[in-house]
């Protein structure tokens, strides 16, 4: 909706009316139609102001209605109805102008913004490309390299920018809307040929060729395999080299490959599963809007190692003070330095003060006694964690929340070891915490809904992903990708190479491969899990029985490495070779060709071609596989849950949706005739064996991803 009336005497205001961000539903498109129509025939008006309800311009088209047959009027002819109209017309810009609301804003004659306003074309972030004339109007009024970057990013920029750029005609800190009547007021009966944008010509840019080429380059590098990107450097493009009738209708062929493609549908589908996790439940039914969080007003965190020094300065750009504890002297030194070093970076970037005043470094842990919650960021020993968590609860004032940053501990042992079971909760951060969007608030069968609620509330105030899941080894994340990794190594017994494997991965969009990933983050982590499972039998790497542990088949090839000190990029030697400590630069390494040539030899292994369909088929569908284990586990609450982790914690492409929204894409049938053909042919292999939820959604006829609440009764999906 639309609503109407007249101010000072003779401007139109016009205010989009459909909360929460005044999305262009059919009934928008519609009462904008009606109310530009109303002002622009009334002789009474001069001028006419366009503004949001509840202090936000327009959130942009309405994803909710991609979906279903769109009805009402098209935004184009609306747009342009605005730009030809006789009279002038202001857009009054609060909160967001987003996507089509920006669009609507750049058929306007002006823009008034708000400092805090944010604006953007951020299509491309739901597979699409701005449609309603945004990439034909942007370059013409900014210029094709500012229009390029904001449309292939689809980053939001602040008032001050945009001011900047051109994009709108003035800022204001005071009421927008006042100061866009008083403007309309001054340009009333000015002409208006000079503010129509789409009969500027597109600013003519020196070798326009060799910059498209360029930024067509970085596109598809940074794009993985996502089209989106490709599609809007190409309606910039039209904007730069054709009439803009023209460039509107190539916007409009790009566009419709875009709109129906299974890439749009998987990042809609991010877009809502990002918000629906929000919304999370407990088994015991316990919700995100009956369980009420405790204040926060000062943290701590105890160990100031890698992860330890990251959580702190995530914590302390949230505003809260933070007590950082670290018992070694050298190390609480060394970790000083480095967190305020991130935190100078961090505000540069952001361009706001450093936050160092907030932060108490202390090696008594004695300090942490008032505070309202502490993270537990030791090293991953379980005697320690213990230790620490008896000291807490001994230090701790009543109340305290007791939260563990384990990847692999049992977060209710860890509970049970502390007065208040109900007040200790897992918060699993991603290695670098303070950039990792990525947080699992892991609870346990005794922690309160309370707990639960304060962990997923910081972690929303630290600008995290958080997603709730139940305490099981691994949580979700890690335990998805041991099937995922194990799989890797199977193949490489079966004759792949690890770049092949890699290869594979990575085209299917994954910044980087399982082996590439690896040697990253060091051979000896997996290692120490390993040994921590009680698989790895030292010197036992060799004849039958060092490929079967626990009575299912496992492949020591990872140990072998290790125990020739092949740690990865810190030792230059991994499963592949690197010029020096720490590089990135990955080179295929003719001794571990070598290696397996005589690793499977010995274990009379006969190497086969194997395909890039073979390596996506096992290592995500087991990943996947999991996936079902862990709905049906109740540990993850929906699907959604699993792909927000996998799209914003372990690099699964966005533009394919998540593990299990890829499942329901390919086709649960697909996926599950896939594995049981090879759990066939590798039956010592349980994560292949598919699991009884994904029979059962096969056998109920395969529903959307949105139903399979209907099959699994303990699933509290949001979708
Ligand atoms: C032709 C044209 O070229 C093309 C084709 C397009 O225009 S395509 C569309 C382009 N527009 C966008 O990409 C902007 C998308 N939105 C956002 O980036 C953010 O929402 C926000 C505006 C910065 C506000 O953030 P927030 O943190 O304050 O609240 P929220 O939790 O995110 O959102 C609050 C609630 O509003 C819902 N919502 C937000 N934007 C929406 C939209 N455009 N359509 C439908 N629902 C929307 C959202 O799902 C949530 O619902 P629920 O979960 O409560 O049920």
């Amino acid at each position: 909706m639309a609503a109407y009336k007249r101010v000072s005497e003779s401007v139109a205001l016009i205010t989009l009316q459909n909360p929460p961000v005044n999305a262009l539903s059919a009934a928008v498109r519609q009462g904008i139609v009606d109310t530009v129509e109303r002002a622009l025939s009334d002789p009474n008006v001069t001028a006419v102001v366009i503004c949001g309800q509840n202090g936000v311009f327009c959130g942009g088209a309405d994803i909710k209605e991609f979906g279903s047959n769109m009805s009402g009027p098209p935004l184009i002819p609306m747009i342009h109805a605005i730009e030809s109209a006789n009279k002038p017309v202001v857009a009054a810009i609060e909160g967001s102008a987003l996507g089509g609301g920006l669009e609507l804003a750049l058929g306007c004659h002006y823009r008034i913004a708000h400092s805090k306003a944010r604006l953007g074309l951020p299509e491309v972030s739901l597979g699409l490309l701005p449609a309603a004339g945004g990439s034909q109007r942007l370059p013409r009024l900014i210029g094709v390299p500012a229009a390029l970057n904001l449309i292939t990013t689809g980053r939001h920029v602040t008032a001050a920018e945009a001011l900047q750029l051109g994009i709108v005609d003035q800022v204001t800190d005071h009421n927008t809307v006042d100061a866009a009547v008083k403007f309309a007021l001054s340009v009333a009966g000015r002409s208006l040929d000079p503010r129509r944008i789409s009969t500027y010509p597109c600013p003519q840019q020196p070798d326009l060729d060799a910059l498209f080429e360029e930024v067509m380059q970085k596109v598809r590098r940074s794009a993985r395999g996502a089209i989106a990107p490709i599609a809007c450097v190409q309606a910039v493009r039209a904007a730069a080299t054709l009439p803009y009738t023209q460039g509107m209708a190539r916007e409009q062929e790009l566009m419709a490959t875009l709109f129906t493609s299974g890439q749009a549908r998987a990042l809609q589908y991010c877009f809502f599963a990002q918000r629906a996790v929000g919304r999370w439940r407990m088994p015991s039914g316990a919700r995100w809007d009956t369980s009420k969080p405790r204040p926060v007003h000062k943290a701590a965190v105890i160990g100031l190692g890698t992860m330890g020094r990251g959580i702190t300065v995530a914590l302390a750009q949230t505003g809260l003070s933070v007590i950082a504890v670290e018992t070694q002297e050298k190390q609480l030194m060394e970790a000083k330095q480095a967190v305020s070093g991130m935190l100078e970076r961090g505000a540069k970037r952001r361009g706001v003060a450093p936050a160092l005043d907030r932060i108490i470094y202390s090696q008594n842990i004695q300090a942490v006694a008032d505070v309202d919650l502490v993270i537990e960021a030791v090293f991953e020993d379980v005697a320690l964690k213990t230790k620490v968590f008896k000291q807490l609860s001994a230090v701790c004032k009543p109340g305290t929340l007791l939260c563990t940053n384990t990847s692999a501990l049992d977060v209710d042992q860890l509970a049970s070891e502390t007065p208040n079971p109900e007040l200790v909760v897992g918060m699993h951060f991603f290695a670098p915490a303070h950039v990792m969007k990525l947080l699992e608030v892991v609870y346990g069968p005794r922690s309160s809904p309370e707990a639960v609620a304060t962990a997923m509330q910081l972690g929303k105030k630290m600008g995290k992903a958080s997603v709730a899941v139940g305490n099981c080894r691994g949580f979700v994340g890690n335990r998805m990708l041991k099937p995922y990794v194990e799989q890797a190594f199977f193949l490489l017994e079966e004759g792949a190479t690890p770049e092949l494997v890699d290869r594979a991965l990575e085209e299917f969009g994954f910044p980087m491969g399982v082996f590439t990933m690896s040697d990253l983050s060091g051979l000896d982590v997996g290692w120490r899990v390993r040994k921590g499972d009680g698989l790895v039998e030292p010197g036992g790497a060799s004849g039958r029985s060092a490929r079967v542990r626990q009575g299912r088949r496992y492949s020591p090839l990872g140990d072998l490495l290790c125990e020739h000190g092949r740690f990865g990029q810190k030792t230059c030697r991994g499963w592949y070779q690197y010029d020096k400590p720490g590089s990135r630069v990955a080179r295929s390494d003719p001794w571990l060709h070598s290696f397996l040539e005589a690793y499977r030899a010995e274990h009379g292994l006969v190497a086969r071609r194997i395909d890039h369909q073979e390596v996506l088929e096992r290592c995500l569908y087991a990943l996947i596989n999991e996936g079902f284990h862990i709905l049906d586990d109740g540990i993850a609450a929906g699907p959604e849950d699993i792909d927000v982790i996998y799209v914003s914690g372990y690099g699964w492409p966005r533009h394919r949706g998540g593990p299990m929204f890829y499942a329901n894409m390919v086709g649960l049938a697909k996926v599950l005739e896939r594995l049981e053909h090879y759990h066939q042919a590798h039956p010592d292999v349980p994560h292949l064996q598919p699991c009884s939820l994904l029979r059962r959604l096969v056998a109920s006829g395969s529903p959307p991803i949105h139903r399979w609440g209907e099959v699994i009764k303990k699933l509290h999906s949001q979708l």
